[in-house]
């Protein structure tokens, strides 16, 4: 007789009658992989510890990738990048502030970040450096801003993830919220970019702040937009705002209620800014004093809008240094926001005030002016004002803020494009394209 090895795995196949043939090779399987219930057990565990770690390295790659993406400037989520947040954040005077500031490559928000930076706060940027306008002078602005030791996250404030981790590295005790899609003529082309920052974008953020601990005071730009179609003059803070001209004025309405719940429901210090027709040095290449200067330097026609029966449009341009200083006493003035971990503790701040300048200019005296300062000859082409969102007219009463923030507008229009166009002449030259297009 066979030994029983040999019974159970011939050395010659052949030999093996077809009957038993099935059974020894199921046999043979079964004591190759699992000979005995131990070596189960361990292979069991073997598969287990494998799914476990194929979990672990999915979510490792799924949460570290919003955190590390590498762009150019700086790492997402790496130790490099959180040491130039807490950096950027040291505040440096007593009872100094320390801020994050959203939009801080923009025009409101890169001079106001270098005005607290230079009074000692702590500053600490985001920007999604988006292309609405030429994204290259949004990052000059951050160049600028670097020398003055800020950093600027790239990022949107529609990350919850990104503005999560901020609050986690910074416990900001301020946000300057300047974010924002802006430009009215624009909501007509792309309607849904306004609702992604200026809505989404708001509410992503308001929630971080709800439920950050210590809870953040809160100072942003709203617009004298949110006036629309009203005539009552010079306007007030009391006035109806129920009768928005642009979808751009719209969501910036909306932003005024939104932010009003969740000061009623959180405890948010919210402070709300009707910014007047900003312009100055490092401005928006969109807006009409800067493609004006662009295309009178290049000899190239600009177009002047006018209102019903010929009358000119008017606005209540304030020069950026103004606007600055009534954002930067706004933070000193907000009041803490009483909430915590996202409960309110009792009622809190909720303001809205007049950024304006209240002395009204025409467009076409806006273009006096600019002519003057260039000493060139504008080709203009006057044309009926079109149904895009635009108003008439624009006159703040800055009263109330005069009486709370202390806000005094000290430079005129005349003065203000001076300076202006010739940080233009030293940024761009004045051959800023001329031969080829340039894309403001
Ligand atoms: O104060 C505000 O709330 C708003 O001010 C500006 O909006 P706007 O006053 O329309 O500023 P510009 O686009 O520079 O226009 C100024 C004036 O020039 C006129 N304009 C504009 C462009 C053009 O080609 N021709 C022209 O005559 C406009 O109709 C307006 O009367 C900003 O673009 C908005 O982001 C801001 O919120």
């Amino acid at each position: 007789m066979p030994p029983l090895e040999e019974e159970l795995f011939p050395s010659t196949p052949g030999k093996i009658k077809s009957d038993r043939l099935h059974f020894n090779s199921m046999n043979r399987t079964f004591h190759r992989c699992f000979a005995s219930t131990s070596t189960m057990f361990l292979w069991a565990l073997f598969l287990i510890a494998l799914t476990a770690s194929y979990i672990s390295f999915q979510s490792f790659v799924t949460s570290g990738s919003r955190y590390l993406h590498h762009t150019s400037h700086n790492s997402i989520g790496d130790l490099r990048w959180e040491k130039q947040i807490r950096s950027s954040a040291q505040i440096r005077r007593q009872s100094g502030l320390t801020v994050l500031v959203t939009g801080a490559a923009g025009f409101v928000g890169s001079h106001v970040s270098v005005a607290l930076k230079k009074r000692g706060d702590g500053v600490v940027g985001i920007d999604n450096f988006n292309d609405y306008y030429d994204p290259s002078l949004k990052k000059s602005r951050r160049s600028m801003l670097e020398s003055q030791h800020i950093f600027i996250v790239k990022g949107d404030i529609n990350d919850q993830r990104l503005l999560a981790k901020l609050f986690e590295i910074v416990p900001f005790t301020h946000v300057m919220h300047l974010a924002a899609q802006a430009g009215v003529r624009y909501a007509m082309e792309n309607p849904m970019s306004y609702v992604h920052s200026n809505i989404a974008g708001l509410v992503t953020l308001l929630e971080q702040c709800k439920s950050s601990d210590p809870q953040p005071a809160i100072v942003w730009a709203s617009s004298s937009s949110v006036y629309g179609l009203n005539e009552k003059v010079p306007f007030s803070e009391s006035d109806q705002t129920d009768q928005p001209a642009s979808l751009y004025a719209a969501t910036k309405k909306a932003g005024e209620e939104i932010t009003h719940t969740y000061n009623h429901i959180y405890g948010l210090s919210i402070t709300g800014l009707r910014f007047f027709t900003v312009y100055g040095p490092w401005g928006r290449p969109d807006m009409a004093y800067f493609s004006f200067t662009k295309n009178i330097l290049q000899g190239k026609p600009i177009t002047v809008y006018r209102g019903k029966d010929r009358v000119d449009l008017a606005r209540d341009f304030t020069y950026i240094d103004d606007i600055v200083k009534g954002c930067v006493a706004s933070l000193d003035t907000a009041g803490k926001s009483t909430g915590s971990g996202g409960k309110k503790r009792g009622p809190a701040p909720y303001r809205i005030y007049n950024l304006g300048n209240t002395s009204p200019v025409t467009v076409p005296a806006l273009v006096s002016i600019l002519e003057k300062n260039l000493k060139l000859k504008a080709k203009k082409n006057v044309v009926e004002m079109p149904g895009n969102g635009d108003v008439p007219f624009t006159h703040a009463n800055i009263s109330l803020a005069q009486r709370e923030l202390g806000y005094k507008p000290t430079t005129d229009l005349s003065t203000g494009l001076k300076k202006f166009v010739k940080w233009y002449l030293t940024y761009y030259g004045y051959n800023h394209g001329k031969g080829n297009s340039v894309n403001l």
